[in-house]
């Protein structure tokens, strides 16, 4: 029998709530947020911070715009300590921000902790215990009372510490920790005993923080255990419910989501959800998902970069290059029909109330992100995404029908290179395609006359040293040299596309003409660039002529 057996695993049991109201909400203010980066994220690091890099990301988050932030657990390592003791004595906590410190429910540890928050201006201490039926049996040994009491006793322990020092505006935070694997009803019970210790009221909420410390279930029954405790809670006006979830599932983010429809005022989460485990809740996604959604997130992520920058040199982590709103790889579009329809929304974008374009469900610009990367080539890349580049990148603004022409030498190059095809070796094969003359005939002098309203043109021809004079007529300049090529050729040839605009990133006003012929039935283009229109024109005809008399020379080799 295989060891891959899922009856080995029992399925979570949900709570009963058919009059579930969440469903029924938005989100439409920010949460208060909470970062554990300093704390949950460093403790499951390989190599906990040093006390430098610490620094750095306090300094981070403090710059993104974190009101209160978890800086560690004093009372487990002198580093801890000491970090707490550096913002304090230093003076490096703003006004407006408030350090909070996790400790757990044990009289010399939470004695610790208020030695390491002496003189703080003002301080949450969150205090926590295990409550889940797992912990209770297998870790305490206790049974539901036991663990009331150890609760209880720290809430006391807190209370009492904080009365000695009066100078330090306190803010207590109780978890029941593992709450999602906790009886509904009884982490009701130790909730309301440690706020009865802790006699919140409106003027001076506690924090009740409801963790998914390991996520078991969809993130709706995470929602319904939330409304259930919202509503049943003793001194709800004042508490301010807390969600701390982690990604087992891959939920966290959906998990704290649903948990704030539900009710929960505030959201404890990680910068690009470092954590336990499969990590924390990602408090990017989840600030940018508000702000994709019209929402002020309340945090500043414009410097994207940075703050990868910063999380990446901290942790010592990768970060994903597909990581949802902040990967390298987000705002690009390798695929053809991608990048067409992005490269025609955002042509038709300027001037418009709200963003909307499609495949970009936000401006890239809003985070530092340049447009330069939305469109990239390889072999499953289309004409529009290849337009787009020479277009942004060279100035050509190459018609529908060229693109069309183009595309299958580039994708015919990506799949020879089996690799992406940067913007310079687009360009590179576009001229070799279209505008290279090397080798080839090339037009020299011409002069045109005009005689009883028919024009008429004589010009050179050069080929490695060869020349050759031709002549022909017609009406204008270039059915004067088509006459001229098709008695040179002998071929039949036929102008079938012609356009021209000036090269708006040629500093000396140079033109560009794309031009397609249609010889013996064949569809052939080419392109001239040049400061004089007719000679763009004449090159571009010429290049088309060349491109058949190379078929030619490949049919006969
Ligand atoms: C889900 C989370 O992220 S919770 C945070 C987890 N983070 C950390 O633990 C990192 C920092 N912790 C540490 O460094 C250590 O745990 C310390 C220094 C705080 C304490 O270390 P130790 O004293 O060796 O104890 P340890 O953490 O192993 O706990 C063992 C004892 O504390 C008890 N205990 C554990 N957690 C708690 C709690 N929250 N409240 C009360 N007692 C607790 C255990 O039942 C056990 O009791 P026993 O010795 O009577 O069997
Ligand atoms: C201490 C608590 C909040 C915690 O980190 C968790 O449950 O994951």
């Amino acid at each position: 029998m295989s060891s891959f057996d899922h009856s080995k695993y029992k399925p979570f049991q949900a709570i009963a709530k058919p009059d579930r109201r969440w469903p029924d909400q938005r989100i439409e203010a920010a949460p208060l947020w909470c970062s554990v980066d300093l704390r949950d994220g460093n403790q499951a690091l390989i190599e906990p911070m040093t006390a430098r890099q610490k620094s750095r990301l306090w300094d981070q988050l403090v710059k993104v715009g974190f009101k209160e932030i978890e800086v560690g657990f004093p009372s487990a390592s002198s580093h801890d300590f000491n970090f707490v003791r550096e913002l304090i004595e230093n003076d490096r906590i703003p006004e407006d921000v408030t350090i909070q410190v996790l400790v757990q429910a044990r009289q010399e540890l939470i004695e610790k902790t208020f030695e390491a928050l002496k003189g703080a201006r003002r301080a949450v201490v969150h205090v926590y215990n295990s409550t889940s039926t797992v912990q209770r049996e297998q870790v305490f040994g206790l049974d539901r009372q036991g663990i009331i009491d150890i609760a209880v006793n720290g809430a006391e322990l807190v209370q009492a510490c904080a009365d000695k020092y009066p100078e330090t505006e306190w803010v207590f935070e109780y978890s029941p920790e593992s709450f999602t694997g906790t009886e509904i009803d009884f982490a009701l019970e130790v909730v309301n005993a440690v706020t009865a210790v802790w006699q919140p009221t409106p003027e001076k909420p506690v924090i009740i923080n409801l963790p998914a410390t390991v996520e078991m279930s969809t993130p709706n029954v995470y929602a319904d255990q939330i409304e259930w405790f919202c509503d049943n809670v003793a001194r709800r006006d004042s508490l301010l419910i807390s969600l701390h979830t982690h990604n087992d599932r891959g939920c966290g983010v959906a998990a704290a989501e649903l948990g704030v429809m539900a009710g929960a005022d505030r959201v404890e989460g990680t910068l690009m959800g470092n954590g336990e485990r499969t990590g924390n809740m990602d408090v990017v996604t989840m600030a940018m998902n508000l702000y994709s959604q019209g929402v002020d997130p309340k945090l500043n992520l414009a410097n994207m970069d940075e703050i990868i920058q910063t999380v990446k040199e901290c942790t010592q982590l990768p970060v994903h290059p597909r990581h949802p709103w902040a990967g390298e790889l987000v705002f690009t579009a390798f695929s053809g029909s991608h990048q067409d329809a992005i490269k025609k929304c955002l042509a038709q974008q300027e001037g418009r109330d709200h963003w909307d374009v499609a495949y970009l469900p936000i401006d890239p610009a809003d985070i530092g992100r340049s447009y330069q990367e939305v469109i990239r080539i390889n072999s499953q890349s289309g004409k529009g995404g290849i337009a787009y580049v020479l277009q942004r990148d060279y100035g050509y603004e190459i018609p529908r029908w060229l693109s069309v022409d183009f595309s299958g030498s580039v994708q015919a190059h990506a799949e020879e290179s089996e690799a992406e095809v940067g913007p310079e070796a687009i360009f590179d094969l576009f001229q070799k395609t279209y505008l290279n003359g090397e080798g080839r005939w090339q037009l020299g002098n011409y002069t045109v006359s005009r005689e009883d309203h028919v024009d008429k043109l004589q010009a050179e021809l050069s080929r490695e040293g060869v020349q050759q004079q031709i002549t022909g007529t017609g009406n204008g300049v270039v059915a004067s040299f088509v006459n001229a090529m098709e008695a040179f050729t002998g071929k039949q040839i036929v102008l079938v596309e012609y356009s021209e605009h000036a090269l708006s990133q040629s500093a000396d006003a140079e033109a560009v003409c794309y031009i397609q012929l249609n010889i013996e039935g064949d569809r052939y283009c080419g392109v001239g660039r040049s400061h004089d229109i007719v000679q763009a024109s004449l090159d571009g005809i010429l290049r088309a002529i060349n491109k058949s008399a190379d078929r030619d020379a490949e049919a006969a080799a």
